[in-house]
């Protein structure tokens, strides 16, 4: 069995997590539950800034808000001193509503609306990461009718194809993000961007994708970043201030994943942007990062109730729970696999191998396939680990499910940062027929 962070199992055979009983939890808090280990969250937001400030480097580390998001989640990521990534209004409007500096937030998107990017600019926000010629335009002429400036990376989109689930890639030829940096159309932003009065082009922002577990792909696309970045400075005397690297630092969901550590996948970065900026004679610029997964992913455990059954003699045993895909949409929509453990009985010998399905009305509503286990019974608990990152994120309602609380632990201590959903909040927007309402 293997743990995550100060997860552990106490003398009952219980699992706990930031020293607390997650059967406690569950009597306080109910199923399904999102639990969130801090000190692995905080542990994980140090390894990130501790290897820019031994280099020497200038640096920012933006969490990428989008793994997950909820007004503690970024108390706390403004508590350890890091930036932020956003990218939508919704993830923008939390920042704001947790008091987040906003000269630390950073707006993606590949198509971030009128509003939004009026949002960003009332808000003076740190930098946005424009993605295409549409928003190029619209965020010049929206800062020339404000006369306000704003400080802008450029996406580009290197040309890399990283090892990963194809529907999580971002950094290849073929993609729906950036500017091409091969064909011309990065120059052309850059022109415009420099063009423009209102526009503080800081540097060039790239991302190839998510859970990578090999350095390669960071470091060829941060040498063919600065191999452009130096022939533009030749070109338009531009000098880049800040290579965005992206995130997309894997972690262990099971034991076939083998992830570096934070520290030894900035090092190499920084190693690499030294060698090749010395290279090509550029002077170094800051690196900014937007860990998402590898900061909240395995710092989160779900806690289910076990509920039905059903034995398909020589076939397979099915194992219910009183959650699913509409908690973690993960297995439904790349396959992904999980471990877990009966947090009530967690030193029991596993006897059986069951496979666990959620209460979704859909036969792809599978949590995890075959998962030896003692033998489970009704109300049993089982712990899903790894949970944290695009699980609450892309949670949704389908079956009018509602959503699971989610509690931070820590210290022997359980604070609850989002309150379980209600049946009333699912037709809290519904207008019956008849009724008159506003739009
Ligand atoms: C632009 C950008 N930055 C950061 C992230 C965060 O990625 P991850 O959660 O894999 O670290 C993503 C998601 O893939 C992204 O699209
Ligand atoms: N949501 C995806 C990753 C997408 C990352 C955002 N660009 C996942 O669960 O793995």
């Amino acid at each position: 069995m293997y743990l995550h962070g100060t997860a552990s199992i106490n003398d009952e055979g219980h699992l706990e997590i930031g020293g607390c009983d997650t059967v406690e939890l569950v009597e306080k808090y109910g199923t399904p539950l999102y639990v969130y280990d801090v000190e692995l969250i905080r542990s994980r937001a140090r390894a990130f800034k501790k290897m820019f400030d031994k280099h020497g480097v200038k640096s920012q580390v933006a969490y990428a808000s989008k793994a997950f998001s909820s007004i503690a989640m970024l108390q706390l990521v403004h508590e350890e001193g890091l930036s932020l990534d956003v990218v939508s209004g919704g993830e923008l409007y939390t920042a704001v509503a947790a008091k987040f500096p906003v000269e630390k937030i950073h707006f993606h998107g590949n198509n971030k609306s009128e509003e939004e990017l009026e949002m960003a600019l009332d808000h003076e926000i740190g930098c946005i990461v424009v993605d295409n010629f549409h928003e190029l335009h619209m965020l010049h002429h929206l800062c020339q009718e404000r006369k306000q400036n704003v400080n802008i990376l450029l996406r580009v989109t290197p040309g890399i194809e990283a090892h990963t689930h194809d529907y999580i890639l971002t950094g290849q030829e073929d993609s729906k993000f950036g500017f091409d940096l091969e064909n011309g159309q990065a120059e052309t932003a850059l022109a415009i961007s420099l063009d423009s009065e209102y526009l503080n082009v800081l540097g060039i922002h790239c991302h190839i994708g998510s859970q990578i577990f090999e350095t390669a792909g960071f470091l060829l696309a941060a040498k063919k970043v600065l191999e452009k970045l130096s022939l533009w400075n030749n070109e338009y005397g531009f000098v880049p201030k800040v290579l965005n690297l992206g995130g997309g630092f894997g972690i262990r969901y099971t034991e076939e994943d083998k992830p570096l550590s934070p520290e030894e996948y900035v090092e190499e970065m920084i190693h690499e942007v030294r060698k090749e900026t010395e290279r090509l004679s550029l002077p170094m610029p800051e690196i900014w990062i937007e860990p998402g997964r590898s900061l909240v992913g395995d710092a989160g455990t779900t806690l289910y109730s076990i509920g039905s059954r059903k034995d398909v003699p020589n076939v397979r045993k099915y194992v219910a729970i009183d959650g699913g895909m509409s908690d973690n949409i993960r297995p439904a929509l790349y396959d992904a696999k999980y471990e877990a453990i009966l947090a009530n009985r967690a030193l029991d010998k596993q006897e059986e191998v069951v496979s666990i399905a959620g209460k979704c009305c859909e036969s792809g509503d599978m949590l995890i396939w075959d998962l030896p286990l003692p033998e489970p019974g009704t109300n049993d608990i089982l712990a899903v680990f790894c949970t944290g990152a695009y699980g609450y994120s892309m949670a949704n309602n389908y079956n009018r499910i509602p959503r699971p609380p989610v509690v931070f632990v820590e210290n022997g201590k359980s604070r609850l940062v989002i309150k379980r959903e209600t049946y009333e909040d699912l037709v809290k927007l519904d207008v019956p027929y008849g009724e008159k309402t506003t739009i």
